[in-house]
């Protein structure tokens, strides 16, 4: 695999003066079961800070009017009533599955599969995938985002997943191993310290973020954030290195302000509009 890190970031496109909310990518997420609304809430904002036009979520009925109470911005389905789910999924430009959805949705991944869209598999998502045997069917327009023990459970292979938690080298080859098995394309976001992100035929290793992003709810804001770009125009390995990039910087900014002990996941969101405003060149 090449190493691309050194390249020069992907770039967002300027906004157009005419240019409307459609331009910028309709949103689906989908998570956020009762006690753990909160993880696809910040995903959602995450992804409207990011930059995309219209973002809805799908929670189940039990905890969508939560979810719909943190933030006016977003939308919300209900995931239980299939019509209104199938719509919002068909609506979609853009899909994310997973924080917070807990173990009883597994049916919803193969529609979301099935619907072929760029699309965000993250935290149980994922469980989900490796739950089903299920990466044969993921596509080349999908971001997996797995943390280490995520990433176990897809792979299912003791020593491979021990390189998941090793040197930069042993973790480049466990994300471009996963990226080859799953849907042969796509990008696989191998997360943690120095976060590698992998196509298969190229990788690149971020340098941004801080052990202070080890905190509950940092990996939701990613979902978010890539989610976000993709809706931009950003195919999944640029959305991927981007996110990560970006994603850090929130963090680095958290840490200057707040400290690494008592920064959290949602300081990473207040940071995300100074993070893109550091882009060099800045987007707009
Ligand atoms: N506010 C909310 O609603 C929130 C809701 N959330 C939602 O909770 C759900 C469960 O997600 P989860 O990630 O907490 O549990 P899970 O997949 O069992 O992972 C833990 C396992 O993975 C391992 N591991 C992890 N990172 C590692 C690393 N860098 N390096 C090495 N190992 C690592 C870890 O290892 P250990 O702790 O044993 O060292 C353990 O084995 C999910 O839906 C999520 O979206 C959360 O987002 C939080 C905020
Ligand atoms: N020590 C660290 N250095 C840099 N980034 C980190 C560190 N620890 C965690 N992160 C980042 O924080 C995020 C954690 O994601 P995840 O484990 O999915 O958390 P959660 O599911 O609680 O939201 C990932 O993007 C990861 O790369
Ligand atoms: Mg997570």
């Amino acid at each position: 695999m090449k190493d691309v890190s050194q390249e020069p970031l992907p770039l967002l496109a300027g906004r157009g003066a005419e240019s409307h909310k459609g331009d910028f990518g309709r949103v689906l997420l989908i998570g956020g079961a009762p006690g753990m609304a909160g993880s696809i809430a910040m995903s959602a904002l995450s992804c409207l800070r990011s930059g995309a036009g219209l973002v809805t979520v799908a929670a189940p009925a039990a905890s969508a009017p939560v979810v719909a109470s943190f933030c006016p911005v977003y939308m919300t389905v209900a995931i239980g009533k299939a019509e209104d789910f199938r719509e919002s999924l068909e609506a979609a430009t853009v899909v994310a599955i997973g924080p917070g959805l807990g173990e009883n949705w597994d049916t919803l991944l193969p529609l979301v599969l099935a619907a072929n869209k760029p699309t965000v598999i993250d935290a149980d998502g994922l469980n989900a995938l490796a739950r089903g045997s299920m990466l044969e069917n993921v596509h080349a327009r999908c971001v997996l985002t797995p943390h280490p023990g995520e990433y176990g459970r897809l792979v299912g292979d003791a020593s491979l997943a021990a390189k998941a938690t090793g040197d930069d080298a042993e973790r480049v080859e466990a994300a471009g191993v996963l990226a080859r098995r799953s849907g042969a394309s796509g990008a696989v976001l191998l997360k943690g310290a120095r976060t590698v992100v992998a196509d298969g035929e190229r990788h690149a290793i971020n340098k941004t973020g801080n052990p202070g992003m080890a905190t509950g709810g940092s990996g939701d804001v990613l979902t978010g954030v890539i989610a976000g770009l993709m809706a931009q125009g950003l195919g999944p390995f640029d959305a991927a290195r981007l996110g990560a990039h970006v994603h850090g910087v929130a963090g680095d900014l958290a840490a200057a302000r707040l400290g690494q002990i008592s920064m959290i996941a949602t300081d990473l969101i207040d940071e995300l509009p100074h993070a893109f405003q550091r882009l060099d060149p800045t987007p707009f």
